[in-house]
């Protein structure tokens, strides 16, 4: 995972850079000190955190950074399985086969190198009787609560220095009382750690405040498909939420450690953010989603521009004019909603009805889609119609396809017909410039459009290879341009390494062939 930089002082390349500013790398500490005089008036940190009485406390540009450069690379204060998981190993977090056991408290574990892992034993390994594991995760039969359990074990077993880090964080207590998952929390982890586990030493408010310590500040760590931990950062943490960031984040999967990365520019003075809900949901959605589980209400440019920065996402078709209907006032979840063109007025309540069905009805679609693809192609033909080709609903169909298209077994390159082909790539260059708007530079997500555009553009060249030998090679340059494009973003997580590499040397031979 660790990039090489040249060192400032012999341009060996390096992988250890000034951990205060993290702007320049050195081969040895030996050429760090002997660089420092060079260094220190240069030598800012990337951020500060400030804070405020509306958003708490938040990272601010320090000085001007570049996009790719590194704000911040840590360790994780916590880690653990989050609220609704399968059984997994407490060490390595990939599924269980079941055989292996703790030598010391009984868990069910992959092996003695995984039972060694700190925070398994340092946290819960400690604190649960082995005869108490054996009940709940008998073989054959394991209990998944008790896995809700784990990560606020690990919370609550922290030493005192990291305790002071954790007791900062949100919680958001007040505004958590009463609500449904207030309710779980009490009855299927602050119960079950006190009265079966016999852990009384933990009131019921700490353990809530632990919770909710958890669910405000947790990010999601994706471990293979389908299966995902959660883990506190001390200062990734405190970034806040924008519905178009400026950083996007990757965890190194040998240590979990995160690293942040500016996705463009960030001038001195700005906020560092993150988001917290998908790019692509609609104000109302996303609004509503921050509300419920972040406990604020948004009031970013996105949210608070009724046209959602030109891109319309959350507009509707008027059917009387033809003319777009959006919000007289996003930021107030009661406004009502008035078309553009001849005025008409639509109650909010009717707008999110609507806006419901059809996300409800492209769920069901996309269960279908691996084997029925027809079905998103008919959604997205309807919808373009009815709402317009923008809207949320049909930009999630169509990622849907690009994502379907060349990669799912069925709709390989290979099962597909050049129509297809087309509409996955006219797909990606529309979500292309709709991502310039919200998640605009080296986000994520246009490293896979850029990514899915090669391989489309790849495979169109190969079609026409026999027929038009000019048209051939401009594809082909095309594919490569859209790779070198991905591969400047990707190339962060290490998963994505080995499968650039590949597509770069495949690219190579068919010009070399050629
Ligand atoms: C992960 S924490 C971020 C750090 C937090 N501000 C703090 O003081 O520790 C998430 C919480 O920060 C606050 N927050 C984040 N983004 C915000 C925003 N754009 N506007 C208002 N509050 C925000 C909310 O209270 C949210 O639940």
């Amino acid at each position: 995972m660790s990039e090489h930089f040249p060192c400032a002082k012999c341009q060996v390349p390096s992988t250890n850079c000034c951990s205060k500013c993290r702007a320049v790398y050195y081969c040895s500490r030996d050429h760090q000190k002997a660089d420092w005089a060079n260094h220190k008036t240069l030598c800012v940190p990337h951020f500060k955190i400030e804070e405020s009485e509306n958003e708490g406390r938040y990272l601010v540009a320090k000085r001007s950074i570049k996009a790719g450069e590194i704000i911040l690379q840590e360790p994780p204060l916590v880690l653990g399985p989050k609220l609704q998981t399968s059984p997994l190993c407490l060490g390595c977090y990939k599924p269980i086969s079941g055989t292996y056991r703790c030598s010391r408290c009984n868990w069910p574990m992959c092996s003695a190198v995984c039972e060694e892992s700190d925070f398994h034993r340092n946290g819960e390994c400690q604190m649960i009787e082995p005869a108490l594991v054996a009940n709940y995760l008998c073989p054959g039969n394991i209990n998944n609560l008790v896995y809700q359990c784990i990560t606020p074990l690990r919370c609550l077993s922290l030493l005192a220095k990291d305790r002071q880090v954790l007791d900062k964080l949100v919680s958001h207590m007040e505004q958590r009382k009463g609500t449904d998952i207030y309710r779980l929390v009490e009855q299927n982890i602050s119960s079950f750690l006190r009265q079966r586990l016999k852990l009384t030493q933990y009131d019921s408010e700490h353990i809530q405040r632990v919770c909710g310590i958890l669910e405000t500040n947790c990010f999601d760590i994706r471990i293979q498909e389908r299966v995902s931990i959660r883990g506190l950062y001390p200062k990734a943490s405190l970034m806040n939420h924008e519905c178009v960031p400026n950083t996007r984040h990757v965890f190194d999967p040998a240590d979990f450690q995160i690293r942040v990365l500016a996705t463009r520019d960030i001038r001195a003075g700005e906020k560092i953010s993150a988001t917290y809900t998908q790019i692509f949901w609609n104000t109302i959605d996303r609004r509503l989603h921050l509300k419920t589980s972040k406990h604020f209400w948004c009031q970013c440019s996105r949210c608070a521009d009724p046209r959602e920065l030109g891109t319309l996402l959350s507009a509707l078709k008027c059917t009387d004019c033809g003319g777009m209907i959006v919000s007289k006032n996003p930021l107030d979840q009661f406004a009502s909603w008035e078309c553009s063109g001849c005025g008409l007025a639509q109650r909010v309540e009717n707008v999110k009805r609507f806006h419901d069905s059809v996300r409800a009805e492209l769920k069901q679609i996309a269960q279908l889609a691996r084997s029925r693809p027809e079905l998103l192609e008919n959604f997205i033909a309807t919808y373009s119609g009815a709402i317009h080709p923008g809207s949320c609903h049909v930009i999630e169909a169509k990622y849907a396809i690009i994502q379907l298209y060349g990669n799912a077994s069925q709709l390989l390159y290979d099962d597909l017909n050049e129509e297809q082909i087309g509409r996955k790539l006219e797909y990606c260059n529309q979500l292309l410039k709709l991502a310039d708007f919200i998640d605009p530079g080296l986000s994520q997500l246009r490293g896979h459009l850029l990514f899915e555009l090669q391989s489309a553009m790849e495979n169109k060249a190969s079609r026409s290879f026999k027929r038009d030998s000019a048209q051939f090679k401009e594809f082909v340059k095309k594919a490569v341009d859209h790779l070198m494009a991905s591969s400047g973003i990707l190339r962060h997580e290490i998963h994505w390494v080995d499968i650039l590499e590949q597509r770069r040397l495949a690219l190579e031979n068919i010009l070399k062939a050629f």
